[in-house]
């Protein structure tokens, strides 16, 4: 694992700038604020990585909207899903009848935003949709219907902006690749 915190050590390269990401939470919200128009829509973010993006995103719309928290998790310190999605704590709100949009930082297999949009289903939602900010389309395990997005990414890990790398690199202001070595060392622990 890094021993220096130098962070040009375990970043490969830059894949979205500060502004690059601003310009995403912009575009994302100005189409939410038209969809959404005359609804008060109950926003879920998916703890702990969609943290950033809620909370620029929500800033662009221009909706009566509420905010609640899912905590999920799939990948623990892992790089790779165990395919088993837990339920570490639940939303303080009732969604019966709510139009709920569910924002995260990343679809990778599916797995975790497909257990959380069937969850929210079962409970009597009226609308359920989602805005992620990077669609990792081609790992895709399940199928799950990605309402809006901001871009897709390729087969790379990517860290920063709520993203993270064994718990690590969240607050980064930009998003970047991980040094391939990592990768390796991360699947051989
Ligand atoms: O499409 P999937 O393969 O399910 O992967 C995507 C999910 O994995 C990451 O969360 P993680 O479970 O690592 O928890 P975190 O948000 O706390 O980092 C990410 O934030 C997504 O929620
Ligand atoms: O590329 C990723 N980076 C961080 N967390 C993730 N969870 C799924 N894919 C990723
Ligand atoms: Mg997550």
């Amino acid at each position: 694992m890094p021993k220096n915190d130098n962070i040009n050590n375990i970043i490969d390269h830059k894949l979205f700038t500060e502004d690059d990401i601003h310009a995403m939470c912009v575009k994302l919200g100005r189409q939410l604020t038209t969809d959404y128009a005359g609804k008060k829509p109950l926003v879920v973010g998916a703890l702990k990585g969609a943290i950033f993006f809620l909370t620029d995103l929500v800033r662009e719309m221009d909706v009566k909207e509420e905010i609640d928290f899912l905590d999920v998790s799939s990948y623990g310190d892992s790089l790779e899903s165990t395919g088993k999605v837990k339920l570490i704590s639940d939303l303080v709100t009732d969604v019966q009848g709510r139009d709920v949009l569910i924002v995260e930082d990343i679809v990778d297999t599916g797995l975790t935003l497909k257990y959380m949009k069937d969850l929210l289903k079962k409970r009597g939602a009226r609308s359920v949709k989602c805005c992620v900010l990077l669609n990792k389309e081609s790992r895709r395990r399940v199928d799950v219907e990605i309402e809006y997005y901001g871009s897709t990414v390729h087969n790379e890990f990517v860290v920063g902006y709520g993203l993270d790398f064994m718990g690590y690199y969240r607050n980064l202001r930009y998003i970047g690749v991980l040094k391939a070595e990592f990768i390796k060392l991360a699947n051989n622990k």
